[in-house]
């Protein structure tokens, strides 16, 4: 996978090429480029933001040098997201989706946003999704990009060690995933659940998926609506 990010804060990426991340882009498995906006500005001071149509606070991110941004980095048909508190919600089933194309360019906004007629102009030459990673408004769309970028890329064959601990995270089934514990067997006066160490496996597998249950109807109920029939009575019993 081909992955391009276009802000005007390119040092804010730098994690991108360290970590979980760096091995997998030493390894082939994607290959990322970070952009500084400025580049395709017109004007000695590089100005990339005006005052808003209609008036209003802050500023707007000006169309033209997105506009040359996006015609000189984006691969024909290439998926454009754009992080904005406006959007539709990031979630593990998104990264799923992304996780299969060949390439993402991501626009990171700043100020009070990017003016809409990019995303309009860009929907004219490939998908564009205006996506959100939770109800909370950020200084811009860097953040967000690190968040989604590793969201998607650890889904990538071979970018996780064990395939296993992507499989069964979190959101991977629709539940939470239940607690985990490793030795000491007692520690501090609390102990680890019994079951974990019975070597009962067909009943570790119940009590994982019970505590799963459990954990999502008293944390996310939200999630419990989404569920398939068998795991909504069973999530029901458990509140
Ligand atoms: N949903 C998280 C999120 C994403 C982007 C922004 C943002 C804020 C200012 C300017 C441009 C983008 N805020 C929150």
């Amino acid at each position: 996978m081909r992955i391009d990010v276009l802000t005007i804060f390119p040092e804010y990426l730098a994690p991108l090429s360290q970590s979980l991340l760096g091995k997998a882009t030493a390894r082939g498995l994607v290959s990322i480029g970070v952009h500084d906006l400025r580049q395709w500005t017109d004007d000695v001071h590089r100005t990339v933001d005006d005052s808003p149509y209609g008036g209003g606070p802050g500023m707007v991110m000006r169309a033209e040098p997105w506009g040359r941004a996006l015609e000189s980095v984006r691969l024909p048909g290439a998926r454009l997201v754009v992080p904005t508190p406006a959007g539709r919600p990031f979630t593990q089933q998104v990264a799923a989706r992304w996780a299969t194309e060949p390439a993402l360019v991501f626009a990171c906004g700043r100020y009070e946003g990017i003016d809409q007629r990019v995303a309009d102009w860009a929907a004219e030459a490939g998908p564009v999704e205006e996506v959100s990673i939770g109800d909370y408004v950020l200084a811009g769309g860097e953040s967000a990009v690190l968040v989604m970028v590793e969201a998607v890329t650890r889904l990538l064959p071979g970018v996780v060690g064990n395939a296993e601990s992507v499989e069964f995270d979190s959101h991977a089934d629709g539940l939470l995933e239940g607690p985990s514990y490793t030795r000491p067997a007692s520690w501090r006066g609390h102990d680890v659940p019994p079951v974990l160490l019975s070597g009962d496996h067909a009943g570790i597998a119940r009590w994982r998926r019970e505590q799963s249950l459990r954990r999502t109807a008293q944390r996310r109920p939200d999630l419990v609506a989404q569920l398939d029939s068998a795991s909504l009575t069973a999530a029901e019993q458990l509140v």
